[in-house]
């Protein structure tokens, strides 16, 4: 059985710091039952939305809301929003289990949901060590043990990933994708889009303070896809090719940008020309997602 989802509306938000634009007349929403990745390079404007969100920054003008109201006029905010914003401001000297403990008892939430926390997020056996001693990945898994102390129908998850080696990043996708799948509403922010790429159903792309694209991954464009090519005859492949758009890469490699690899390995074949490689580009989407945000610009 689903829970009752809410949704997240931004809606207008702008914000400037002194002289530096922050947020700029962003808009977007994310919907229950997805996880959603936030996306951005540093400095895009991501933790200071997740701020407005979460009533932390008061905006300039423009609404952020959660089943369309602002945090403050929720009625139980820690039972509707969990958030883990910063992994790194838990006290040093208290172990995993105590800092829960305490956070649970000053929200007045039940201390019974620690221990199955701690164990949801794999941190059983480490319930009981100083936090001081904790890697950056423990501590995010601690961060969302937190976030979910309440049980709350919406997360809020600022570069999850971040300090996860590729096994916890394994974890974490599947953990999220059952969250969501139990109707949350699961907001996750990172700079890297192949951080989440595999974890995410909608993407929020933002650059400067601005949206640059919101959608359903799939249906990002990624353009023509690129095909690489290895022969020891690239002038007779050039030749077999002709029309193409080729581009010779360092190391001897071609890049055909406008044909398919079938294209490709039927024109060389057809022509007798010997392949040695011939794969589709890798990264197309974080290609995309630089070029977006204009991090991909020829210098
Ligand atoms: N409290 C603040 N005072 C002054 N400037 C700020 C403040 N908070 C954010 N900024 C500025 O606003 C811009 C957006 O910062 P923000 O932290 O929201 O970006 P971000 O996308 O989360 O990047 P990062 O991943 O690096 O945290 C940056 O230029 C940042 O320096």
């Amino acid at each position: 059985m689903g829970l009752e989802g809410h949704r997240i509306d931004v809606v207008g938000l702008t914000k400037t710091f002194g002289t530096t634009k922050a947020l700029d007349d962003l808009t977007f929403s994310v919907t229950p039952g997805t996880v959603t990745g936030f996306l951005g390079p540093n400095g895009a404007g991501k933790t200071t939305t997740l701020r407005c969100l979460l009533g932390l920054v008061a905006p300039d003008s423009g609404t952020a809301t959660v089943d369309g109201r602002a945090y403050r006029d929720l009625d139980d905010p820690i039972r509707t929003v969990g958030a883990a914003l910063e992994a790194s401001d838990f006290h040093p000297g208290r172990t995993a289990r105590d800092h829960l403990l305490v956070m649970a008892l000053g929200a007045g939430l039940d201390t019974g949901r620690v221990d199955a926390m701690l164990a949801q997020v794999g941190l059983t056996d480490s319930a009981r060590r100083r936090v001081g001693g904790f890697s950056l990945g423990m501590r995010q898994r601690l961060a969302l043990a937190a976030a979910l102390l309440g049980d709350p129908r919406v997360l809020i998850l600022d570069e999850p990933a971040n300090g996860l080696d590729p096994a916890g990043i394994a974890w974490l996708r599947g953990f999220l994708r059952a969250l969501a799948a139990e109707g949350r509403t699961v907001l996750v922010s990172s700079h890297v889009l192949s951080e989440v790429q595999q974890t995410v159903d909608e993407v929020v792309v933002i650059s400067r303070g601005r949206l640059v694209r919101q959608g359903r991954l799939e249906d990002l464009d990624t353009g023509p896809s690129a095909v690489l090519v290895r022969t020891p005859t690239p002038d007779l492949l050039r030749q077999a090719l002709a029309g193409a758009a080729v581009e010779a890469l360092p190391g001897g490699a071609l890049r055909v940008s406008d044909r398919s690899t079938a294209e490709v390995g039927h024109a060389a074949f057809a022509s007798g020309v010997e392949l040695h490689e011939l794969t589709p580009e890798p990264d197309d989407l974080e290609r995309l997602f630089l070029d977006m945000t204009g991090e991909g610009a020829a210098p």
